[in-house]
Formats: structure tokens, C-alpha cells, sequence
């Protein structure tokens, strides 16, 4: 699926820039250019492709500092600005625009949806959000900004796939030490869904192609991937049950949204060498996406490529009814409550006083 990206924010143009590098090192050519918009100067400085600064005249170039109402009013003000850096990039060929964001800061969490609006007024493919959630460890901050977006996104956007910070964390690790493995990871998921929308001529009827991922994502709302691979064995018929195993995998522990396996629709691919995918394995395991996500709109196909590996990716489209999902608005709103608790506090000294959760001393 030949697409064009736009990173927004810092997140955004991070994780835009790992996408371009991982299609380019691959010989993809799905990704068909990219542009990072930013209110901070600094953080579009490494960025291989065409910048914008935007809100100049409001933050001088430093930032929205985790504003995300501040973020929302630069977009609009220099959305302009944003759409023309998109001409000649977005062409005849292109068949889906990706607005990548993380949304617990300030210029992606309120950029993002005004780009996904505007990029839908003016185009007619779809407009795609790809969105990052804060992790658990995370500030109040970023999961009262995620929440407000989170909603707002997915609106605007043709369909969000989200991906949780937490997901692919090892132990051990913090967050911000894992930023540049969990973008390598979304890279790979993300890349290879595009690369496998490609229409590769003269090839078997069961490979998969854009409309394929275009009508998962049809109704809207938020989406997740999962990916796994093993080892191939050459031939097919060795392969049934690691299908069976990267599909389990892949939904189950792969996934760049934990836990959230009821879905509208879903797409299985396989992606592996053309004569080591087994038909009956893929047969099975899309029988078991069907019970696992409890819908009936599975659809599945291959991705011929040329490796000794076996991959499976899945990619599931209206999960906003998961735990995870809800667990998430939760954290938002007992966040955002706690900060309306503290501007009260603030705003009126005596409260404190009052208060009795700091128990008496005697
Ligand atoms: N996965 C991932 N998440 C990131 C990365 N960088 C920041 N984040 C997350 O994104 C959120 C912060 O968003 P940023 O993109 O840094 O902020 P911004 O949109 O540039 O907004 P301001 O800095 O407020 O102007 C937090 O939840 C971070 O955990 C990254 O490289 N990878």
C-alpha cells in the first residue's frame, strides 16, 4: 500500500524516520515520502526528509511544552503551511496517508488530529492515524494528553492503530530507554502491513492487497498489529503448525495493543516464501482469528517474500472495546481528575487544610 507519512511531534517524526529507514533497507518502496512537522527546531533537525516548523510566531521554536491545546491552535493556525509541504508528495499512486504521533505530549497529541481533518477534507484516500500510547510509568501529564487526543484521533481519522508503550518493553527497561526498540518494532509491523498491500503482479490469487487492508479498517475506530516469525521449514507442509504458532504469538503476546483481541475485522497475512506457505495451516489459523476475535469478517492472504523465516501479521480493526483500551481511558480520567483536584488545591490554599487525606501526625 503505497503510502505517504507525516510524523507530528517529536514521537511522530521519530518514529516516521525509523519507517522510511526500515522500507528503504528492505526494498520496499511502500513508503512513498514522508514530512515531519514540529513546533521544537531541534527535534526536526535530524530528520531525512522535508520539515515545517509550525507556531514560530507563538513558541519561537521550542516547543509547546506538553500543551496540547497550545499544540491543536498552531496546527490550525499554520495548517496551510503543513498541506503545501504535501504537494507533489501525494500523487495519483499514492493510496494512504499515515499521521504519526505520540499522543502524551503537547504538538502531536493536538497536531495530529487536525492534520488527520484536514489531510480528509482535501484527499480521497484514506487518512490514517498511527498513534502512541504512554506507557503505566508515564506522568499524569501524558495520560490526561493521550486521553483528550485518543478520542479526537480517532474521529478524525479514517481508522487509528495504536500502539501502547508498555507493549514492547523488556524488563528491566524504562521507557525512555526503550524508545528506540519499540520504534524499530512498530517499524517492522507497520513496514511489512505496507509492503504486503503491494500488488506484486503475475502472483498467486491469495496474495494479499491494499483494498484488503483498506476494508479492515473500514469502520473506523482504533486498530492494532500484531507480528510474529520462526524459523521455515522449506516446505509446506512442515510449516502448518508454525503458522498455527506465529498466529497465536502474534495476537496473543505480539501485539502493539496487549490484550486487545476483540475485533470488527481482521486481517491474517503470512509472509514467507510462496511455496513454504501452507494453505491448510492458513486455513486454521484464520478459523482461530475468527473465534479468537469473535468476528466474522477474517479476511487472510500471503506475502510473498524471500526469506527462510515465516511471519505472521495481523492486523485488527475496531478493538476500542478491549480491557486494555478501557483500562487505558481510566488512567486518563483518574489522572485528569487528580490534576482538576491539584488546580483547586492551588487555586485555593485552605483546601489543604481541610482535606483529610494526610492523616494527623498525633
Ligand atoms: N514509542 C516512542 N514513544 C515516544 C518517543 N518519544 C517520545 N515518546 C512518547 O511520546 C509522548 C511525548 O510526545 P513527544 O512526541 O515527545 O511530544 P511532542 O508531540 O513533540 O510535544 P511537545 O514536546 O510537548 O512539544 C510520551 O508519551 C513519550 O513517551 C519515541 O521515540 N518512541
Amino acid at each position: 500500500m503505497k503510502s505517504v507519512l507525516i510524523g507530528v511531534g517529536q514521537a511522530g517524526g521519530k518514529l516516521a524516520r525509523e519507517l522510511v529507514e526500515y522500507d528503504e533497507r528492505m526494498g520496499f518502496g511502500a513508503v512513498r515520502g514522508a514530512v515531519g512537522i514540529n513546533t521544537a527546531k531541534a527535534d526536526l533537525r535530524d530528520l531525512p526528509f522535508e520539515t515545517v516548523l509550525v507556531g514560530q510566531d507563538r513558541v519561537k521554536g521550542q516547543g509547546v511544552g506538553g500543551d496540547n491545546e497550545l499544540g491543536a491552535e498552531v496546527m490550525q493556525a499554520d495548517i496551510q503551511e503543513v498541506l503545501a509541504s504535501l504537494d507533489g508528495r501525494v500523487t495519483a499512486g499514492t493510496e494512504s496517508i499515515f499521521v504519526v504521533a505520540g499522543l502524551g505530549g503537547g504538538t502531536g497529541s493536538g497536531g495530529a488530529p487536525v492534520v488527520a481533518k484536514e489531510l480528509k477534507r482535501i484527499y480521497d484516500v484514506p487518512v490514517y492515524g498511527l498513534g502512541i500510547l504512554p506507557g503505566r510509568d508515564e506522568g499524569a501529564m501524558y495520560q490526561v494528553n493521550a486521553g483528550r487526543s485518543l478520542k479526537t484521533f480517532a474521529r478524525e481519522a479514517d481508522s487509528l492503530l495504536l500502539v501502547d508503550n508498555d507493549a514492547f518493553r523488556s524488563a528491566g527497561e524504562s521507557v525512555t530507554e526503550g524508545f528506540d526498540s519499540i520504534n524499530r518494532e512498530i517499524a517492522k509491523r507497520v513496514g511489512l502491513l505496507l509492503a504486503s498491500g503491494e500488488s506484486v503482479e503475475g502472483v498467486a490469487e491469495s496474495v494479499v492487497d491494499s483494498s484488503e487492508i483498506i476494508n479492515t479498517l473500514r469502520n473506523g475506530g482504533i486498530a492494532a498489529l500484531g507480528y510474529a516469525s520462526a524459523e521455515a521449514a522449506p516446505d509446506a507442509e512442515g510449516n502448518i503448525n508454525a503458522v498455527m504458532s506465529t498466529t497465536r504469538r502474534a495476537l496473543l503476546t505480539g501485539s502493539s495493543l496487549p490484550d486487545a483481541t476483540d475485533a470488527d475485522a481482521a486481517l491474517l497475512v503470512v509472509a514467507g516464501e510462496q511455496d513454504a506457505i501452507p494453505r491448510k495451516g492458513v486455513e486454521r489459523a484464520r478459523r482461530w482469528v475468527e473465534e479468537e476475535t469473535g468476528s466474522l469478517q477474517v479476511r487472510g492472504g500471503d506475502f510473498p517474500l524471500s526469506s527462510g523465516r515465516l511471519a505472521t501479521l495481523i492486523l485488527l480493526g475496531g478493538v476500542e472495546r478491549s480491557d486494555r483500551l478501557e483500562a487505558f481511558m481510566e488512567r486518563a480520567k483518574d489522572a485528569e481528575a487528580a490534576e482538576a483536584a491539584n488546580r483547586e488545591e492551588r487555586a485555593d490554599p485552605g483546601v489543604q487544610w481541610g482535606s483529610d487525606e494526610l492523616d494527623d501526625l498525633l
